[in-house]
């Protein structure tokens, strides 16, 4: 990660912001904020590695700025660090029990100033390194079954406030243990990879996910969308898979590889639950392979099964 940190400073005294970007400019990048909504709403929209916070404020002051940015889940896991001339030990440890992750004294020195913030914009960027590594399946690069199960307990609980549709979608390549002994495991990773990136580069919308839910399942996420629009894009994901050259895998015998897909499309109320939801799509998914793979099988709860592409008579 070699792109620069932001450190957000929060404070009324127009010198004191100015001092302060003086000395961490070589830093990072400098947000200024003049008051503490400018903060709370620049910390909300820019998401900050860093806030420096001052407690006396015209308005609301820092300990409530500290309150609410910590009430809201935007912005609760940035670290700040309150800077200010209250010096007294209750309102230090009144800064920490709010949440602070330092508290700096008034008249400052620069090279303590400095010193703090090298370590907190460290610290923050290894804590961002390690929620990666711990969300990102390593050989696709695309999110895991955690990151998956995480994302899923949200949009589920989005799709119930909202009564809006969710769709699971559960992925496996066919006969992909034939491919696998014929050509080798590291071909076989080959084909992952690509179809990784075959449902990364068609899942267009911003909350849509594509995790690795194992061997080699995915599984799809697709929050508010009906169940044909669900449909309609997995199929042309199925096509896109089942079009996609492996040529570059010096493979004569096999140039095309194939998936079956099990979608579900639900209504989440507080009688369901995620995992059965889950199930629901792992059902599809059995009797797509039942049919003869390459397919798509889709139950809705208000329209029952349907086939992708069609079935023929
Ligand atoms: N290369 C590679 N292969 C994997 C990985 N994880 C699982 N596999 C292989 O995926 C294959 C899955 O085989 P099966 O479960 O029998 O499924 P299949 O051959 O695809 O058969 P159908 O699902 O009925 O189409 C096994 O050979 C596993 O070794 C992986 O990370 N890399």
């Amino acid at each position: 990660m070699s792109e620069r940190q932001q450190i957000l400073i929060i404070d009324d005294e127009t010198d004191n912001l100015r001092i302060l970007s003086d000395i961490l400019r070589e830093q990072a990048d400098i947000i200024l904020a003049k008051s503490g909504q400018q903060g709370i709403r620049k910390a909300a929209e820019l998401k900050p590695d860093l806030i420096l916070l001052d407690v006396v404020m015209q308005g609301m002051d820092g300990f409530e700025v500290m309150t609410t940015l910590k009430h809201n889940a935007e912005t609760s896991d940035i670290p700040v660090i309150f800077i200010t001339s209250l010096g007294e030990t209750h309102h230090e440890e009144k800064g920490f029990r709010l949440g602070a992750c330092d508290y700096i004294q008034k008249p400052f020195h620069t090279t303590i100033v400095l010193a703090r913030t090298k370590l907190h914009l460290e610290l923050r960027r290894q804590r961002t390194m390690l929620e990666q590594l711990a969300n990102i399946d390593p050989l696709t690069g695309i999110a895991n079954r955690r990151r998956y199960e995480e994302v899923l307990k949200r949009e589920w609980r989005v799709a119930m406030r909202k009564q809006s549709p969710v769709s699971l979608i559960l992925v496996d390549i066919d006969n992909f243990k034939h491919y696998n002994d014929h050509f080798g495991h590291a071909a076989g990773d080959k084909v992952l990879k690509k179809v990784a990136c075959a449902f990364r580069d068609r899942l267009q919308r911003p909350r849509d996910l594509v995790a690795r839910f194992g061997g080699e399942e995915f599984i799809i996420l697709l929050p508010d969308n009906d169940r044909q629009g669900c449909i309609e894009v997995m199929e042309r994901c199925r096509q896109a898979i089942e079009q996609m050259p492996l040529d570059d895998l010096n493979n004569p015998d096999i140039r095309h590889i194939t998936v079956s897909i099990g979608g579900y499309t639900c209504r989440p109320d507080t009688d369901s639950k995620p995992q059965e939801a889950i199930k629901m799509a792992d059902d599809m998914l059995y009797m797509a392979k039942h049919q003869g793979k390459n397919r798509i099988l889709w139950f809705c709860d208000s329209e029952g099964i349907s086939e992708s592409p069609p079935a023929t008579l």
